[in-house]
């Protein structure tokens, strides 16, 4: 009987409700109902225990940043609690994201706090009048809290939502590698770098080269990306560099594209002979991004690096002809200003618009080391050299079991009783190979059963040997062991990089000139 009564005193009240609003339709005016509504929801505002905040898509004319990272933020929880998804595919992109559905709502906490996350969506009313045609949905996240932690999360909250986004961004899009090779020129929105997106499948796991040493700089990589506040605490800019080098196909561009699959970092495929002034290279490198690693290629072949800006001397130096002697010639290079020069480049990876961004690897490339200046390799700019050798044993394992399915352990315990390991661990010291032509070795040898492929390859290793023995013969100063012993040398100064081996290294440079002059004058009085 109660139940009745409240049920029919409910719907007395929603009747008598329901004609006091049309009461008030056809007596008030629109504009004061609106001034009406206002008031209430001033005075419900103010003794709500609650705040509320709106994030709408498009903010005026332009997209709000925001919406779209608590889109992407709430994918992260949406996919575990809420029932019901909005599913998608971004551009370049090889995964799923998932997003709260039209007019959900999510509970989220942050710092023990609690957040109510709400999507909104209503149809646009009237189109208005805009320069750009906006959708006819119009979408927002409300975000409320209580009022009372509003100062304890917010800005942090916010920081951290954007944090989270980005991040996701990153895990969910494939690595993009750009390129400056539009000669300077900007595109429509004036960004000086185009993009494709990387799909270079090389990692760690199938560079071959010592193990050892790959481990240091996993180690190193690894250490770098985690180490945030270690560079904060010493006050040094979040940057590091590596040089790699070696003969060509020892793997510097494959360790280049595993350094970026294993950090997650874009690639900058810094082309230097695009570049024509220091300025348009400090513009460049201001729209570079953070987590991403800077590369330029053969750095030895890219522009004429081996001045520091020192002043003219027009008797010394005649004005270049062409655009062929500003790039090549030394002294050119540091006088005109349409050319990069050496002090431009250490700007650009040591003086204040490096730290533009943070988290940025520089890596260098070359394959002749002897011919870059000193400075370029003082520690603190180049913080790491990687000589990237000749196949060694170790790494044709990784090679052998990359293309012929052949397991390290399978080699290292059948070296014992197989002599066609142990022949082929000598042969390949010998020979000196690089891994690239290993590679295609492996390649051509894929269709035969893994036996014959590796008789195949021992083949091609011994006769590489026996070709190198003979070469050795006529060049004899090559295989000397007083070269050897420069070599080794040389690759102790690169291999711990530290202030004074810019000094060492210049000396061994110095003395290479000398032994190369001394040779040259040689070989001309043999002619003569
Ligand atoms: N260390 C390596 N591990 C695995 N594969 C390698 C290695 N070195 C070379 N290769 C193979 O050889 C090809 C060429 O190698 P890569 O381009 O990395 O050499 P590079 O040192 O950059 O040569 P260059 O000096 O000519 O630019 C690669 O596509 C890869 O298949
Ligand atoms: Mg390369």
């Amino acid at each position: 009987m109660k139940e009745v009564w409240t049920f029919g005193s409910v719907a007395s009240l929603l009747g008598a409700l329901a004609f006091f609003q049309s009461v008030l339709h056809s007596v008030l005016p629109h504009e004061l109902r609106h001034v009406v509504a206002k008031f209430f929801q001033r005075i419900f505002n103010n003794f709500s225990a609650y705040c509320y905040f709106d994030i709408t898509e498009i903010d005026g004319v332009s997209t709000n940043e925001l919406y779209g990272a608590v889109q992407l933020y709430l994918s992260s929880s949406a996919s575990v609690s809420a029932s019901r998804l909005s599913l998608s595919r971004p551009v370049n992109s090889s995964n799923f994201t998932f997003g709260l559905s039209n007019n959900d709502r999510l509970v989220d906490s942050y710092a023990g706090i609690t957040a109510i996350w709400e999507h909104v969506v209503t149809q646009r009313s009237s189109p208005s009048f805009s320069w750009r045609s906006l959708p006819d949905e119009k979408r927002s996240f409300t975000l409320r809290i209580r009022k009372k932690d509003k100062p304890l999360i917010l800005p942090r909250y916010l920081d951290h939502i954007m944090e989270v986004a980005a991040d996701i961004r990153r895990r969910n899009q494939d690595r993009l590698l750009y390129t400056n090779s539009r000669c300077g020129s900007m595109d429509a929105r004036g960004y000086p770098w185009e993009s494709v997106p990387f799909k270079h499948p090389s990692t760690f796991d199938t560079l071959a080269m010592d193990p050892i040493r790959k481990k240091d700089i996993i180690a190193d990589l690894r250490k770098f990306a985690a180490g945030k506040s270690f560079y904060q605490k010493t006050g040094r800019a979040w940057k590091r560099g590596y040089l790699l080098y070696g003969p060509p196909g020892t793997g510097k561009s494959s360790m280049i594209a595993a350094m970026a699959n294993f950090l997650g970092y874009d690639i900058y495929d810094l082309e230097l002979t695009e570049v024509q002034t220091n300025s348009e290279l400090r513009k460049l490198l201001m729209k570079t991004t953070s987590k991403s690693i800077i590369v330029i290629e053969d750095i030895d072949c890219s522009v004429s690096l081996t001045t520091r800006g020192s002043l003219p001397n027009p008797a010394a130096n005649p004005p270049p002809h062409s655009m062929d002697d500003i790039f090549t010639s030394p002294a050119s290079a540091a006088v005109s200003t349409k050319s990069v020069t050496l002090s431009g480049l250490l700007n650009f990876t040591d003086g204040l618009w490096s730290c533009c961004g943070s988290e940025k690897i520089f890596v260098f490339t070359t394959n002749h080391v002897e011919k870059l200046d000193p400075a370029l390799l003082r520690s603190g700019r180049m913080d790491m050299h990687i000589h990237m050798s000749y196949c060694s044993f170790p790494a044709l394992k990784i090679l052998m079991w990359n293309y012929l399915g052949i397991s390290e352990d399978e080699l290292e315990n059948g070296k014992e009783n197989d002599i066609l390991i142990r022949e082929l661990e000598a042969a390949v010291e010998a020979a000196e190979i690089t891994p690239a032509d290993v590679s295609e070795v492996l390649i051509k040898s894929r269709r035969f059963e893994k036996r014959k492929a590796m008789e195949e390859l021992l083949n091609v290793l011994k006769g590489k040997a026996a070709g190198r023995r003979c070469g050795g013969a006529a060049g004899a100063s090559l295989g000397s062991k007083e070269a050897e012993e420069e070599e080794e040398q040389e690759k102790r100064a690169l291999d711990s990089p530290k202030e004074e081996n810019s000094e060492d290294f210049a000396q061994i440079c110095d003395k290479k000139q000398g032994k190369k002059t001394e040779l040259e004058g040689q070989t001309l009085e043999k002619e003569e």
